[in-house]
């Protein structure tokens, strides 16, 4: 769905890009990860014209984006940054609708999608819709940025360290809330970082980069199980390699399964990481936790040794 070709960049003496290949297909939550001056958000403001190649192509659904008007394109690529940029002396409903506005939506269309959105990100219209961007938290404003990516619909996300400015909590709430609207919405999304924590919780493809090109494309696991490349590897280490591929291991993949067990073992969703089972282990000092269903059955125990085999 986006597709960069050969593409190169510099900027004077500055090679961003040299010769960036890169494939993102549909509806993948794509993360470029690298460290200060990778050229990663060089390579994502060519989605959307903030920049053009030297040479090379970037292709939206097959469409070598060159070809389309920018503001055109812009409308239908819906960009976050960190800081988001609202317009101060506007409500959250006006900022939110400012893409459907230009696109000449009528205002009851407008004012039920702004709604909409909030309760998609989980801020209530009721209370939210005419704040000013000064009376939100650092994370209800950076919400309100997503939403207002979102407002027209557009075929794909593009994220610029968007929770960069955020504390930790915060920004691993918003992680999740990504995660949960990418499921709900399918857009593929390609988001920049060079946190490597929230590259792994957050993509579907990891994309590692280096010097203007590409190190390694594939799933966070076969990245971590089978780094191609020294920086890979070096990258994605940082001391915790165990950690992080506990991380993007399933606890139900290592499990025994189970129909009962003993109520004093502490109990995790199936859907829990091999790292949450591990955590949560240490949390009860237990050596082993029980996986339950939303209803509470139990369907397996994952014991410590069980994680060695990850
Ligand atoms: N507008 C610009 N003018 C001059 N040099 C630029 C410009 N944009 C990027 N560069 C240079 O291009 C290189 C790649 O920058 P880019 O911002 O794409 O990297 P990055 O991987 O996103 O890094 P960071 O995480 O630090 O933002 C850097 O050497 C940077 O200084």
């Amino acid at each position: 769905m986006i597709r960069f070709e050969g593409v190169r960049k510099s900027f004077g003496a500055a090679r961003a890009l040299d010769g960036l290949d890169l494939a993102v297909p549909e509806g993948a939550f794509a993360v470029l990860l690298g460290g200060s001056g990778a050229g990663k958000s060089t390579a994502l403001r060519m989605v959307n014209r903030l920049v053009e190649p030297d040479a090379g192509r970037v292709l939206l659904r097959g469409r070598d984006v060159a070809g389309e008007a920018a503001p055109a394109l812009r409308r239908r690529v819906g960009y976050v940054i960190q800081g988001i940029g609202l317009f101060p002396h506007w409500t959250v409903a006006r900022n939110i609708a400012a893409v459907p506005r230009l696109l000449g939506w009528d205002e009851r269309r407008i004012a039920a999608r702004v709604d909409e959105l909030l309760v998609l990100l989980r801020l209530d219209p009721a209370i939210h819709r005419d704040r000013r961007p000064a009376e939100l938290s650092g994370g209800q404003a950076q919400r309100v940025g997503v939403a207002r990516a979102l407002a027209a619909d557009p075929d794909i996300l593009l994220m610029d360290e968007p929770f960069g400015a955020l504390d930790a909590v915060t920004r691993q709430a918003l992680q999740q809330e990504m995660t949960r609207l990418h499921a709900a919405t399918g857009k593929t999304i390609l988001l920049v970082t060079h946190d490597v924590d929230e590259a792994l919780a957050l993509a579907t493809r990891l994309a590692v980069m280096a010097d203007g090109r590409l190190l390694q494309e594939g799933t966070p696991r076969a990245l971590l199980e089978a780094p191609a490349d020294p920086r890979v590897r070096d990258l994605l280490d940082g001391g915790a390699f165990g950690m992080r591929r506990l991380a993007v291991v399933t606890a139900s993949s290592l499990a025994a399964p189970v129909t009962e067990a003993p109520a004093t073992l502490p109990r995790i969703p199936t859907t829990a990481t091999g790292r949450e089972a591990l955590e949560a282990m240490l949390a009860a000092r237990a050596d082993a936790v029980v996986l339950v269903d939303a209803a509470g059955v139990p369907s397996g125990v994952v014991a410590l040794r069980d994680l060695l085999r990850a």
